[in-house]
C-alpha cells in the first residue's frame, strides 16, 4: 500500500512538472521580439579648423514684441558741382538786369557822351563794383569803343564780357584744398565770418558740394553760441552721412574744432569743416576766439582753407568785415552769399581788390544744392546774357 501511495505521487509531480514545463515554453513564444540593440557611433572627432565643443542646441526662443527703431531716412544725393553757376544763372536776374543790360543799353547809344559815360560808372558804383575798378573800366571800354567806331549789340556784348571777365580776373586759383594729405591727414577747413551772413548754411551746402566730389567728410560745429546752430549742422551732415562734432552750448569753440579734427583723422576722413561763431559767449573778442581756434587745431597740423563768409546783400559793410577778418586770419577764399537777392552783383569784383582773395563759391538760394564753384566767363555770361 506504502508503495502504490507513493507511485501515485511521484505520478502527480511528474504529471504537474510536465504541465509546468509545457506553459512556461508556450509563454516564452508569446513574448515579443527583442528589440534591436540601438547602435551607439562614438561623437566624431572634430576637424582641424572646427569648434572642439559639440554644438548644443539653440534655446528655444518665446515671440516677444519689439518695437523697431525708425528706418534710417535714406541719403540724399547732392546735385554735381560742376556747371552749377550755369543752371543757377537765372537766379542772378536782378544784377543781370541792373549790371549787365544796363551797360549794353548805354554802349548802344549812338553817341557815347559824357553824360553817358557818367551813367555808365553810376551804374557800376550802384552794383557795388568799387571806385577803383569801376574807372578802370570805364577808361578801358572808352578806348575800346573809339577803336571800334560802329557798334553792332554783339561786337558790344563781346568787348563788355571781356573786359568784365578781366576785371574778375582769370588767373586766381579758386580751387577748395579739400584733397587728404599724403600723410593722411584730412585737410581742414574753416568757415568764419560774422553773424547771419550765411556761415552755418555754407557749411551745410559746402559739405554736400564735397560729398558730390566724393569726399568723406567730417563737419565740425565750433559754433557753441547758438545751440540751433549744431543743429542745424548736424541736420545738414545727416542728410549727405557727414558725421558732426558738437559740444556743449557755450561750451569752447577752440576745442569742439579740435576734437572735430582728432575725430576726422580717426575715421580716415578727407576733409574736415568747420563752423565757427559769429558771436560769443564769453568776453574774449571773436577775433581774439578765431585766432584761438585756428592755433588750436594747427596742433594737429595746418589748416588748409580759411573761407570768409560774406552777405553779398550787405554791400561796403561786407568789406569793412573782411579787412577785420583779413588781420586775424589768413583768408584763403571768399564765399558770397544772397547774391540771389540782390542787385548788387559787382561785390564780386571789389572785394577780390580789397582782399587780393579769389571769390571761391557763391550763394545763390537757400536750396540745399544752391552753392556754386565760382567762375568768371560763366559769371559775366549771366550778368550780360548770351
Ligand atoms: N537767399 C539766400 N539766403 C541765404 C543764402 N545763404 C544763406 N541764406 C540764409 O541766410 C540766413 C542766415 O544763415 P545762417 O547760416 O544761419 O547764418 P550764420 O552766419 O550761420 O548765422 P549765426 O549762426 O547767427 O552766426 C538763413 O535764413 C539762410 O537760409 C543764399 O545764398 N541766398
Amino acid at each position: 500500500m506504502e508503495y502504490l501511495i507513493l507511485a501515485v505521487v511521484i505520478a502527480v509531480v511528474a504529471v504537474g512538472a510536465i504541465a509546468g514545463l509545457v506553459v512556461s515554453g508556450r509563454r516564452r513564444k508569446q513574448l515579443p521580439p527583442q528589440a534591436e540593440a540601438p547602435v551607439i557611433t562614438p561623437p566624431r572627432e572634430p576637424g582641424i579648423g572646427e569648434e572642439s565643443a559639440v554644438p548644443t542646441p539653440e534655446p528655444v526662443k518665446t515671440v516677444e514684441e519689439v518695437t523697431l527703431p525708425p528706418a534710417a531716412p535714406a541719403l540724399e544725393v547732392p546735385e554735381p558741382t560742376a556747371g552749377r553757376l550755369v543752371r543757377l544763372r537765372g537766379r542772378l536776374s536782378r544784377s543781370q538786369n541792373s549790371l549787365g543790360k544796363g551797360l549794353l543799353t548805354l554802349l548802344s547809344r549812338e553817341r557815347l557822351d559824357e553824360d553817358t559815360w557818367e551813367e555808365i560808372e553810376e551804374i557800376l558804383l550802384t552794383a557795388d563794383v568799387g571806385v577803383t575798378p569801376t574807372q578802370e573800366l570805364v577808361e578801358r571800354l572808352r578806348t575800346r569803343v573809339k577803336v571800334l567806331g560802329t557798334r553792332t549789340p554783339d561786337e558790344l556784348r563781346a568787348l563788355l564780357h571781356e573786359e568784365l571777365v578781366a576785371l574778375i580776373g582769370t588767373e586766381a586759383d579758386r580751387s577748395l584744398k579739400t584733397a587728404k594729405h599724403e600723410d593722411g591727414r584730412p585737410a581742414v577747413v574753416l568757415v568764419v565770418g560774422v553773424n547771419g551772413v550765411g556761415k552755418t548754411t555754407t557749411s551745410g551746402k559746402l559739405g554736400r558740394v564735397l560729398v558730390a566730389d566724393g569726399r568723406k567728410v567730417v563737419l565740425g560745429a565750433a559754433d557753441t553760441f547758438r545751440a540751433a546752430a549744431a543743429d542745424q549742422l548736424q541736420t545738414w551732415g545727416e542728410r549727405v552721412g557727414a558725421a558732426t562734432v558738437r559740444g556743449p552750448e557755450g561750451g569752447d569753440p577752440a576745442s569742439v574744432a579740435f576734437d572735430a579734427v582728432k575725430e576726422g583723422i580717426a575715421e580716415g576722413a578727407d576733409t574736415v569743416l568747420i563752423d565757427t561763431a559769429g558771436r560769443l559767449h564769453t568776453k574774449t573778442g571773436l577775433m581774439d576766439e578765431l585766432g584761438k581756434v585756428k592755433r588750436v587745431v594747427e596742433k594737429h597740423g595746418p589748416v588748409d582753407e580759411v573761407l570768409l563768409v560774406l552777405d553779398a546783400t550787405t554791400g561796403q559793410n561786407g568789406l569793412v568785415q573782411a579787412r577785420v577778418f583779413a588781420e586775424v586770419v589768413d583768408i584763403t577764399g571768399i564765399v558770397l552769399t544772397k547774391l540771389d537777392g540782390t542787385a548788387k552783383g559787382g561785390i564780386v569784383i571789389a572785394v577780390q581788390r580789397e582782399l587780393g582773395v579769389p571769390v571761391k563759391l557763391i550763394g545763390l538760394g537757400e536750396g540745399a544744392d544752391d552753392l556754386a564753384p565760382f567762375e568768371a566767363g560763366a559769371f559775366v555770361d549771366a550778368l550780360i546774357g548770351d
